[in-house]
C-alpha cells in the first residue's frame, strides 16, 4: 500500500467513532483530509464540525459542513487528528502543518482524541521529528537560545505565520523520554505560546494504518 492508502485506510477506520456524535473537532493534515472528505457522507447527521485550522475550514465548509466555535459548543466527544510522531505510550508529537496550538486546544476540550496515523509515523523514542514551538514573535531569538539549554537544535520556519499570527521554531535533535515534563519545561518559557508535544492530553485511542489493517493502540 502506498502512504495515501495507509491514511485513507484510517481516515475511513476513525469515521466509526464519529457515528452519532453531534459536533465533531476535526484537526489538520493530510491524514485529516482523507477524513473530511469521507465525513461528506454523515454532514446529514452531524450538527457541525470545531475546526483547528484555516485550511480545515475551508475544506469543511466546501464540503457543507457547518463550522462552530468551540466557544459556543461546549465540550467536544470526539477530537479526529494526525501526528507527525507517535511513541508507544500514546504521547504524541504534533505541528508539522503550523496548527499545533488551536489542535491542542480542541484535543484538551474533547473528551475522546482519536489519533489518524499511519506506521512511518510510530516511533519508540518521540523527537526525531523536529518539534514545532509557536512563539510570540519578538520571543523568537530568546525562546531558541532556551531551546538550546534544553539540548535542542531550533530551526526558525521562516516566512510562515501561525494562523494566530505567531511563529514557528523548529527544534531538531530532541530525544525525549521524558515528554510530560519537556511538554511542561518549553511551555514555561516565556514567549512560548505552546509546544507540540501533546504528553499531559495524549491520544485516547491511536488508529495506525499497517499493511493492509488498522491497528487500535
Ligand atoms: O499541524 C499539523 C498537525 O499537527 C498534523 O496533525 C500533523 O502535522 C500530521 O500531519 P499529516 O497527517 O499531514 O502527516
Amino acid at each position: 500500500m502506498t502512504q495515501d492508502e495507509l491514511k485513507k485506510q484510517v481516515a475511513a477506520a476513525a469515521i466509526e467513532y464519529i457515528k452519532g456524535v453531534p459536533i465533531v473537532g476535526v484537526g489538520t493534515g493530510s491524514t485529516v483530509n482523507f477524513f473530511i472528505e469521507m465525513l461528506a457522507d454523515y454532514k446529514n447527521d452531524i450538527e457541525g464540525a470545531v475546526s483547528s485550522s484555516e485550511a480545515t475550514t475551508e475544506r469543511l465548509k466546501n464540503i457543507g459542513i457547518p463550522v462552530l466555535e468551540l466557544n459556543s459548543a461546549g465540550d467536544i466527544e470526539v477530537y479526529v487528528d494526525g501526528a507527525d510522531e507517535v511513541d508507544p505510550r500514546k504521547k504524541l508529537i504534533k505541528g508539522g502543518g503550523g496548527a499545533l496550538t488551536r489542535e491542542k486546544i480542541i484535543a484538551a476540550a474533547s473528551k475522546k482524541f482519536v489519533c489518524i496515523v499511519d506506521e512511518s509515523k510510530c516511533v519508540d523514542v518521540l523527537g526525531k521529528f523536529p518539534l514545532p514551538v509557536e512563539v510570540i514573535p519578538m520571543a523568537r531569538s530568546y525562546v531558541a537560545r532556551e531551546m538550546v539549554k534544553l539540548g535542542g537544535q531550533p530551526v526558525w520556519r521562516e516566512d510562515y505565520y501561525t494562523d494566530n499570527g505567531n511563529e514557528i521554531l523548529d527544534v531538531h535533535n530532541m530525544e525525549i523520554t521524558n515528554p510530560m515534563e519537556m511538554e511542561r519545561l518549553i511551555n514555561d518559557i516565556t514567549g512560548v505560546v505552546t509546544n507540540g508535544l501533546f504528553a499531559h492530553r495524549d491520544a485516547d485511542i491511536v488508529l495506525i494504518g499497517k499493511g493492509d489493517k488498522v491497528e487500535t493502540m
